[in-house]
């Protein structure tokens, strides 16, 4: 096993020495001077003039990377073929695969699972389209759709570059609620083009994520989606970290012994979660609460071209505080950051009220570290795996789906979204709570069968259930 330093950085360098020019020791004295520390060697070929090296290297900090490649291509005698590190080897080949159920081991198995007797089932679905659910994969596969225009907080990388986060979050599924996702990012940014897209995919599919589409069109596509199919449509970059975001504030508040109503809360990045999380703030009782994007405060008696913003800024900011971020975060008690990394420093969150909460969620890099403000908040967290308090909507989608393919939701509604956030905030207890512990670990098992219990319960309530599922879930992962 590779040792990780405690930023958890480590590299691979694949290199060829010429055995007659330099030895290895040579090699190892400059990376140690570089700032790294040989934690493996691999020796990959040898012969007698040359010999091809995959060294790991442990290195203190992120910066120093560059420093040891550049140290060891300077060295005569070497060649470096290929510098790598665990994260772009967990990539190689991508990190999904599709598995049949059962063996294919002789003609008989051939003929049943495909032609000729997979006629009488295509022909038994044909007569009964309900059937697909029971016969085929899709009542436990949701696809997992972008566009790659917003990509975490990357912005408009497009489709391909998007594929490892869906592939991600296709693994999330699968391990945590045993569903099967599925990665589709698609070559197009047109609204009308995605919608029609998803609906030619749909048969195959239970319900449909949608991910990383940027904001204002992930409006329009999720509402046209909802209304013209008839299976759950989610984005989950809106209701995914709306849910999150609700439950870590009420353990969070809970902590300070504030009240929604009674706090002051600026929401910065107005686009497709900023959106969806002050909804759900302000459906669960928040008064004061203002949105902040580039320009600055929203503001009902400004006029702006985007018609969401305009909405927003109508439901919003009661006493009509205008300017940047740094003005109106003076005096917040809370801090919802959905925008991108550093926009904050300490002395901004020195203006704050007592006491302050800051879920700084922009991915990967939050609106201002963790270390920078740590003792100067009572409540801070990130989206990030690597920081206590990860306030990131996989704690909802995996259990959310579970719920609703189990129930065979129509739809995944209000009702649905504030019981998932229930279920995640109830999962730590009272005397469980504390500054560092706001939301349980994306690894605490309880979580997904909280959610699918409470979700599967508000789904049969409001009617949009289809089927009432065994107590504990049908499908195992
Ligand atoms: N922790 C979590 O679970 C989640 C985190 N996020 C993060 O939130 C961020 C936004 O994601 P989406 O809403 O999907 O993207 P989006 O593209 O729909 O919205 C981003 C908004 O931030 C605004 N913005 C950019 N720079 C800004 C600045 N300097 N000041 C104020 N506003 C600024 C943009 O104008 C836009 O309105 C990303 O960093 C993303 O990674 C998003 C979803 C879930
Ligand atoms: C977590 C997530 O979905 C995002 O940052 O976009
Ligand atoms: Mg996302």
């Amino acid at each position: 096993m590779i040792q990780r330093n405690l930023d958890g950085n480590s590299i691979i360098i694949r290199l060829e020495m010429k055995t007659k020019t330099i030895n290895f020791g040579e090699v190892a004295s400059a990376i140690s001077q570089a700032g790294g520390d040989i934690v493996a060697i691999d020796v990959i070929s040898t012969n007698q003039d040359i010999t091809v090296r995959d060294l790991t290297v442990a290195v203190s900090h992120a910066d120093d990377n560059k420093k040891i490649v550049e140290t060891v291509r300077n060295l005569n005698g070497v060649s470096i073929i290929n510098v790598s590190d665990r994260t772009f080897l967990l990539h190689l080949g991508g990190k999904i695969e599709i598995a049949p159920k059962s063996p294919i081991n002789n003609r008989e198995d051939l003929s049943r699972v495909y032609t000729p007797d997979v006629a009488r089932v295509c022909n038994a679905i044909a007569e009964e389209p309900q059937k697909a659910y029971s016969l085929t994969i899709k009542r436990n596969t949701v696809a997992v759709v972008s566009d790659g225009s917003a990509v975490l907080g990357l912005g408009n990388i497009g489709p391909r570059a998007a594929m490892p986060v869906m592939e991600g979050k296709a693994m999330l599924f699968k391990q945590l609620a045993g569903v099967d996702a599925f990665p589709i990012c698609l070559e197009t940014q047109d609204t009308e083009e995605i919608i029609r897209t998803i609906k030619a995919i749909s048969p195959a599919f239970g319900g449909i994520n949608l991910e990383d589409i940027s904001s204002p069109r992930c409006f329009e596509i999720e509402r046209r989606l909802n209304e013209e199919l008839d299976i759950p449509v989610f984005h989950d970059d809106q209701h995914g970290t709306a849910v999150v975001l609700y439950a870590g504030l009420i353990n969070a508040l809970k902590l300070v012994g504030k009240s929604l109503e009674n706090t002051k809360i600026v929401v910065c990045g107005i686009g497709a979660a900023g959106v969806a999380c002050s909804n759900i703030l302000l459906s669960a009782g928040a008064k004061n609460l203002i949105g902040v994007d580039r320009e600055g405060a929203l503001v009902r008696t400004e006029t702006y071209d985007n018609p969401i913003w305009q909405d927003y800024a109508e439901r919003t900011n009661p006493n009509l505080q205008t300017g940047s971020l740094y003005e109106v975060i003076k005096d917040a008690d809370i801090f919802i950051g959905l925008s991108r990394g550093n926009l904050l420093t300490r002395e901004h969150i020195m203006t704050m009220a007592k006491d302050p909460i800051v879920f700084a969620m922009a991915n990967p890099v939050p609106e201002i570290m963790p270390s920078e403000v740590e003792d100067i908040v009572a409540v801070m967290a990130t989206g990030r795996s690597d920081y206590p308090n990860q306030i990131n909507n996989v704690l909802c989608f995996p259990g959310m789906f579970r719920a609703a393919l189990d129930c065979r939701a129509s739809e995944i509604n209000e009702a649905m979204k504030l019981a998932a956030a229930t279920a995640i905030a109830s999962s730590i207890s009272d005397e469980e709570r504390t500054k560092y512990y706001i939301i349980p670990s994306v690894f605490n098992d309880r979580v997904v069968k909280s959610i699918r219990e409470r979700v599967i319960e508000a789904a049969l309530q409001t009617g949009v259930a289809r089927r009432v599922p065994r107590k504990s879930s049908d499908i195992s992962g």
